[in-house]
């Protein structure tokens, strides 16, 4: 929920993405049926997003503390068997000397990610103890915010930019929820019309 978000978020505050966005569903899906999971393989415009997304606001900033089982070296460090270690993802997501214009949203960075990219995008973890959930975690995301952009036109409230400001807590919020306004697409009307 928190992912869906803050996508949503960067997709208002850069409508020629949401544009992008909602031009592939248009040419891949259409307005006749709606998105299912086996489509996410064609939208891969959409995955840049949940990827940037992640990149920029990782739902678990700090990864989970690990503890180290023997006496190691991290970054020219030592650290003693039994420390706890914190691997801080959302500055790695954001160092300048890894990420061409680090803080802007730019989902097409990662159309020809090739595997460096996994050491330096890690919002799920690396290794053994990385997160057995990204296959479905990656899924449902896909899939939820596809659909909101297959159904719905979505628009800030006003001119200005909705505020990305960060809140407190382990999966990093937004310190404002999100409010915008969002109008039904023909695939949306043909729905609600079945149901009646
Ligand atoms: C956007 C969604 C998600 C994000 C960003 C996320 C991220 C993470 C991260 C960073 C870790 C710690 C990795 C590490 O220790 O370095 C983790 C662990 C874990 N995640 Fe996820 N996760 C997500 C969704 C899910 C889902 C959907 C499931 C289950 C269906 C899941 C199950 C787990 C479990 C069981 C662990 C502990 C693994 C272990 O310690 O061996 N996660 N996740």
């Amino acid at each position: 929920a928190v992912t869906l978000e803050w996508a949503l978020c960067h997709l208002l505050n850069n409508p020629e993405v949401l544009k992008k966005a909602t031009d592939e569903i248009d040419s891949s899906i259409g307005q006749e049926c709606l998105v299912k999971e086996v489509d996410l393989l064609r939208l891969s415009y959409l995955q840049g997003i949940i990827f940037e997304t992640l990149r920029l606001n990782p739902a678990t900033p700090l990864l989970v503390p690990h503890c180290a089982s023997e006496d190691c070296k991290i970054g020219g460090y030592d650290v003693p068997r039994d420390t706890t270690v914190l691997i801080n993802a959302w500055a790695i997501h954001r160092d300048p000397s890894l990420w061409e214009d680090a803080t802007s949203f730019k989902p097409e960075r990662h159309e020809n990610a090739n595997g460096v990219d996994a050491y330096k995008l890690l919002p799920f973890g690396l290794g053994r103890r990385a997160c057995p959930g990204v296959g479905m975690a990656q899924r449902v995301v896909a899939l939820t915010l596809a659909s909101l952009l297959q159904c719905f036109e979505w628009q800030r409230l006003g001119n200005s930019l909705v505020d990305m400001t960060e809140g407190e807590g382990l999966t990093m919020p937004k310190a404002q929820p999100l409010t915008a306004k969002c109008r039904p697409r023909p695939i949306m009307m043909k729905i609600l019309s079945m149901k009646q």
